[in-house]
């Protein structure tokens, strides 16, 4: 990699260690969903703390946009869990800015762990705006303040010009301070590059999920790369309204309807989209369900893929030999949902002489879930960024850390 890397940090012993992690984890109720992404900064942070260094780690949690928010979307069950894996006592400060984050910075002692409140807790409640996500200057600049180095684990925000990565590293490299790269983003880049720069044929992939209007421009670029492009999950109901079809109360972006009809149009035989689905009457486990092809009756919602899309899908996906999958098919939280996404699962992890590729925080918890994860090649803690990654896009997170 053409960027310093954590071995490039001389005199970490004793040194305060500003580290941005995506411990964007799926959590319900203070209840981790799963922990594969504060697993796989593992090794950078015991890397780090086997140093003596004395580390301090940022992430967002999910998006706040009110204070009713920040009651779910504390990280300190995150916190927790981490010092768990460790074995380890792990700080938490419930704030993120002032006094208190502070002090404990202070009392810090060589190998000590704290983990800061959410960084997007930054985005209400201030004149800036939201000073996290619209990477406020001088936030970047505060955090920046508080360590002597800064290292970047979190691929899986990589894609985003945040505060708490880009903000950061571009304070740090102004006061000739290091900005590197940690295990995880280095592994990821490596294995994403090497997997799909050149990938071995038929190319497909698969998109899924809920973060419709994030999401959709990428297919644009994925219909040059890849020989087809599976459109699936809540990504789906928008290509319906695109396609004149009724979409009851499923998910739609209304205002990228026109994208995907010009994606339509485009794509031609590329684009494959369920020809079915299984619709509910509420969004709830224990709703009224029924399979239906085409258009979706008013008062329901369509919450998975249907059979005769699965077998759709398997059929295109058979003599596949690289698959890249973001996003779930069907709202898999919820075992009546869950189907599409198990049924593409098995079939991914079934498929011989393929590399097959899982990313996104709620595609790895899905495949985990269902117990399909270890059968697939390479697991990305990446959604959106592996996916502007292939789309050969420079990603912020990664363009801010220091060169060679
Ligand atoms: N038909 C659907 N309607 C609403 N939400 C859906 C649907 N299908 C999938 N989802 C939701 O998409 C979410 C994951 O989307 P996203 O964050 O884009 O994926 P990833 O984290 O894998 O990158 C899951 O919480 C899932 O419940
Ligand atoms: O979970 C994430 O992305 P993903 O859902 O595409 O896997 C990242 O942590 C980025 O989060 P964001 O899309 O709220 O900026
Ligand atoms: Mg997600």
């Amino acid at each position: 990699m053409a960027k310093q890397t954590i071995e490039d940090l001389k005199d970490v012993q004793g040194k305060k260690v500003l580290m941005r992690v995506d411990f964007n984890v799926p959590i319900k109720g203070g209840v981790i969903g799963d922990d594969n992404r504060i697993a796989a900064a593992l090794p950078t942070i015991q890397y780090l703390n086997e140093k003596g260094g004395k580390l301090i780690l940022l992430s967002h949690l999910g998006r706040i946009k009110s204070d009713a928010d920040k009651k779910e979307l504390t990280l300190a069950p995150v916190a927790k869990r981490l010092g768990e894996l460790l074995n380890k006592d792990v700080k938490f400060v419930a704030s993120n800015e002032g006094s208190e984050l502070e002090t404990a910075i202070n009392a810090m002692v060589d190998g000590d762990i704290l983990v800061m409140e959410n960084t997007r807790f930054q985005d209400i409640d201030n004149d800036f705006g939201k000073r996290e996500s619209k990477n406020d200057p001088k936030l970047g600049e505060y955090w920046a303040s508080l360590g002597d180095m800064f290292v970047n684990d979190a691929f899986g925000t990589a894609h985003r010009a945040h505060a708490s990565n880009v903000g950061i590293a571009e304070a740090m490299k102004a006061n000739n301070k290091p900005a590197v790269a940690g295990y995880l983003l280095e592994k990821e880049i490596k294995f994403l590059g090497e997997a799909v720069d050149t990938p071995k044929r038929p190319f497909v992939a698969i998109l899924g999920g809920a973060k419709v209007s994030d999401k959709i421009g990428v297919i644009e670029h994925l219909l040059a790369k890849a020989d087809k492009v599976i459109v699936g999950g809540g990504m789906t109901y928008t290509f319906y309204a695109a396609k004149g079809l009724s979409i009851g109360n499923s998910l739609v972006e209304a205002d990228k309807v026109e994208l995907a009809k010009e994606l339509i149009e485009k794509a031609g035989d590329k684009l494959v989209l369920p020809v079915d689905n299984i619709v509910a009457d509420k969004f709830a486990n224990d709703a009224k369900t029924e399979t239906v092809e085409g258009n979706i009756p008013d008062g329901y919602m369509a919450l998975d893929i249907g059979p005769k899309a699965i077998a759709d899908f398997k059929d295109v996906l058979k003599d596949a030999k690289t698959v890249v999958w973001n996003g779930p098919m069907g709202v898999f939280e919820m075992e009546k949902f869950a189907n599409g996404t198990l049924a593409i699962g098995e079939f991914l992890g079934n498929l011989s002489g393929a590399t097959t590729i899982v990313g996104g925080g709620d595609s790895t918890a899905a495949v985990k879930k269902l117990g399909v994860g270890d059968k697939l090649t390479h697991i990305s803690t990446g959604g959106g960024a592996s996916l502007e990654y292939l789309e050969g896009k420079t990603l912020p997170g990664i363009a801010a850390i220091s060169d060679k």
